[in-house]
């Protein structure tokens, strides 16, 4: 079960009453990444606990606030912290509304109401699309699977691997609302082109051009890491990268019009080999994502400067 066009407008409309800001582009910071929002200027920041019907973050590396602000002079709005399949709403109850929050007075809906994860997870894309926004510049810490990918590396995302829709977990599964869009949209070209270009241009101005790499992006559920035998499979697949966010925002995002660029820091290198003594873990994601921190806050700025108003070119 999904939110209603209506209950996505509860959360927009408050947004809208409560800032002057009308982005144009959204960035969403991936694990360790959140200090993207920081090069924000003339902030409005709200906390998601204040936001009606906002999720709430769970996740150390993920502070749990949206920040507005300008960026190169043009308005965006930065989801530091985002949501994952695995942060155990399996299905979400509504809360009822609590006294003495002041946004969550707004709440007066009656019905009690089951939300799937993905509706959840993927509820702020929308929420971007009703405050305006064109373009979504999605970030994500992601293990390397191409053996040619170093920890550090920036991987522009060319197009992805859906594990959980496989299963049948996507994001656009229940009634279609065409005020959004369509019910079969098509992601062939899911991560756009001239951004992926002018992403390029700029990596090679900053002189990143060594550490600039373009692949296939993965998800699967989370939270464990992957086994050896699975990331070999992967590899296998066309995967060049594994993470367990991104995807099912992509997906809301150009089923409603948005542009998407999408980026991974390869935060660490997927453990292939039985000999290895690596393993996985979430402090040396965090740790690589302050490493990267600047570089990547100038290639964003530098990207966001070059970004043209859209064209709202869903298929
Ligand atoms: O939000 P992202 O996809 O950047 O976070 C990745 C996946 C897990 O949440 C976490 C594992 O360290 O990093
Ligand atoms: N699934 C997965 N997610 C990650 N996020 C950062 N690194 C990894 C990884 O190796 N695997």
């Amino acid at each position: 079960m999904g939110y209603t066009y209506e209950e996505y407008k509860v959360t927009a409309d408050w947004l809208l009453a409560n800032t002057e800001h009308r982005p144009l582009i959204a960035i969403i910071c991936g694990s360790g990444l959140g200090g993207l929002a920081e090069i924000l200027k003339d902030q409005k920041v709200f906390s998601y606990s204040d936001i009606p019907n906002f999720p709430q973050s769970t996740v150390h590396g993920h502070a749990g606030r949206l920040v507005f602000g300008t960026l190169k002079g043009k308005s965006c709005v930065c989801m530091q912290g985002r949501f994952h399949l695995y942060e155990g709403y399996p299905i979400w109850k509504r809360q009822t509304k609590s006294a003495g929050k002041s946004a969550n007075k707004l709440l007066t809906l009656s019905r009690s109401v089951e939300f799937s994860a993905e509706h959840l997870v993927t509820f702020p894309i929308r929420i971007f699309r009703l405050l305006g926004v064109e373009t979504a510049i999605v970030t994500n810490a992601a293990g390397g699977l191409n053996e040619n990918y170093k920890v550090g590396d920036i991987m522009l995302i060319k197009d992805h691997l859906n594990m959980p829709g496989f299963a049948g977990n996507n994001p656009l599964v229940g009634p279609n609302d065409e005020r959004f869009g369509l019910r079969f949209p098509c992601m062939s070209d899911a991560y756009d082109r001239d951004l992926r270009k002018l992403a390029k241009t700029v990596a090679r101005d900053l002189g990143y051009s060594d550490f600039l790499k373009e692949g296939v992006y993965c998800v699967l559920g989370g939270p464990s890491f992957e086994t050896i035998a699975e990331c070999n499979m992967l590899k296998r697949l066309g995967a060049d990268a594994v993470g367990m966010s991104t995807v099912h925002e992509v997906i809301v995002a150009r089923h409603c019009g948005m542009r998407v660029f999408g980026l991974s820091l390869i935060t660490n290198k997927a453990v292939m080999d039985y000999n290895s003594e690596s393993k996985a873990n979430h402090e040396e994601v965090l740790q690589t994502g302050r490493e990267r921190a600047s570089q990547l806050e100038e290639m964003i700025s530098r990207l966001v400067e070059g970004i043209e108003p859209n064209n709202n070119n869903v298929c």
